[in-house]
């Protein structure tokens, strides 16, 4: 009988940021370019060329760090990380070891067991790599150095998760926290976000850590989930058959749903870390600390806090909403217009967020006139149209951002509430249906249900469906 065993996870997140230009030099900071076209003597590392620190990183990383809830260190150095690689042309990567711009976090994340702190160890900033593509085919290597020195944030957690439930909430927060503030689209497959699972086992009970492996190469969250089972599983295999795990980089290889080692774990002393002489040390005042929280949005903490006490609808929905800034920013529009926030909130989490999947987008893609959606709602409740109407005018809000009002004109889709008219087609129905009738006068209630559908069916959809079955109980009683 084997013993149970605890997963121990600590993340360490690289974020690529969103600025004009790379961290120590004027090229352009873009994906997609064709190879090799945003380069110069600093990034690709040719001997006696000069970094200069782009203030816009540092910015950005002074607003992660906050929002991370983080201390910011009031002088922040870099540092040297040697080693040698074909996609790191100046044999170190400039990075930060000593005294990282931020340290001592934390987040607050939600799972099905409730609410959890995951601690912050600390973040700091350092410049990408190049990438290389391997062509076996070819059998040959190519660097692409466009990518070197584009900014990144390195933010590592200390090993408080526990699950791969944890993991994903983790990263999903951290995503909606630097989306927010505008710093990074933050998307596991095209790199921008990329996250190395450290994990480790022990015996429940145990207090003390297990070694672990850190784990590489993780393009999705289905991706992350399967390496933790898996690199959980072959832990506890070696711990059960009497070996020792080693502590090493793991490359996962999500095809092969197996992973294989690429390289035993260097310690810190192995980079031969020191002091970048050409970076000299950034001073951060509270002046500028203060600016960048002045400049901050409100953050989806204290949206969840603020909605509580201001709109009237479940956590469950507030979370949802939330989760990115345009949901938020549309529901809190709408709802100001149409003073209705638990409908405004079922359209967004429901039909928009279907069509958002269905369309292959994201919700930041999303962007139709809050006026359109409050103008639909109002239709539905003045009764000009029903909710399968309404359906479909919402699609072409959706995509074409149309006037509901100007929609439903335009193509006659406004609800029959002529009374008159309605007695009249019910009339006909209720004759054409003997059976249905005999059977609701007989006491089942569905048969009315039948013809309410049969009514409609007549009136192509655009009968009040509230009228038609008072006028129908009427005529049946
Ligand atoms: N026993 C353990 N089990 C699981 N996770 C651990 C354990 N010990 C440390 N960790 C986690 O491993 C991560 C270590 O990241 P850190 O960046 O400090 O070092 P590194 O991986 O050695 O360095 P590098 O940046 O060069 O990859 C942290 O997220 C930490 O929480
Ligand atoms: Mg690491
Ligand atoms: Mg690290």
């Amino acid at each position: 009988m084997s013993k149970a065993y605890e997963t121990v996870i600590g993340l360490e997140v690289h974020v690529e940021l969103q600025t004009k230009t790379k961290i120590f030099c004027s090229c352009k900071n873009d994906f997609g370019a064709s190879a090799n076209t945003h380069t110069c003597p600093v990034c690709t590392g040719m001997p006696g060329a000069l970094p200069v620190l782009n203030r816009q990183v540092v910015e950005h990383a002074l607003a992660i760090g906050l929002a991370l809830n983080c201390d910011i260190t009031p002088v922040t150095k870099f540092d040297r990380k040697n080693y040698f690689y074909p996609d790191n042309p100046q044999n170190y990567q400039i990075s930060q070891l000593y005294l990282p711009i931020a340290r001592n976090g934390q987040i607050q994340i939600q799972v099905d067991a409730g609410p959890r702190i995951i601690r912050i160890h600390e973040m700091h900033m350092e410049e990408d790599a190049g990438k290389l593509l391997h062509d076996e085919w070819d059998d040959t290597s190519l660097v692409d150095y466009n990518r070197s020195g584009v900014p990144l944030v390195e933010i590592v957690s200390e090993p408080d998760l526990r699950s791969a439930e944890e993991v994903i909430a983790y990263l999903n927060e951290l995503r909606t926290i630097i989306r927010y503030l505008g710093a990074s689209d933050c998307k596991l497959q095209e790199g921008s976000m990329r996250a190395d699972v450290n994990l480790s086992v022990r015996p429940v009970g145990e207090a003390s850590m297990g070694t672990r492996t850190e784990m590489k190469n993780l393009n999705s969250f289905k991706a992350i989930s399967r390496a933790i089972a898996g690199e959980r599983e072959r832990q506890i295999e070696l711990l059960e058959s009497g070996n020792t795990v080693i502590q090493e980089t793991r490359r996962w290889d999500d095809n092969k749903e197996t992973s294989y080692s690429m390289r035993s774990k260097e310690d810190a002393q192995d980079y031969r870390y020191f002091p970048d002489p050409d970076v000299p040390p950034v001073h951060i005042d509270q002046v500028w600390v203060q600016r960048i929280k002045d400049n901050q949005p409100e953050l989806r903490a204290e949206k969840l806090r603020r909605y509580k006490k201001e709109f009237d609808i479940p956590e469950y929905d507030a979370r949802i909403l939330t989760e990115t800034k345009r949901m938020a920013d549309l529901f809190e529009a709408t709802s100001s217009l149409c003073h209705k926030p638990k409908k405004v909130s079922n359209w967004l989490m429901v039909e928009t967020l279907r069509l958002v999947k269905e369309r292959g987008l994201e919700a930041e893609d999303v962007n139709f006139s809050p006026a359109h959606l409050a103008e639909l709602i109002d239709l539905v409740d003045q009764g000009l149209i029903n909710g399968t109407v309404a359906k479909e005018v919402f699609e072409h809000i959706f995509d074409e951002d149309v006037s509901p009002r100007e929609y439903v004109e335009e193509k006659g889709l406004k609800s029959v509430n002529d009374t008159a008219a309605l007695e009249e087609i019910a009339k006909e129905v209720v004759a054409k249906n003997p059976k249905s009738v005999a059977d609701y006068q007989g006491g089942k209630e569905k048969a009315l249900g039948f013809l309410v559908g049969q009514t409609m069916k007549v009136l192509k959809g655009q009968g009040n469906p509230g009228m038609v079955n008072e006028i129908l109980r009427k005529l049946l009683s």
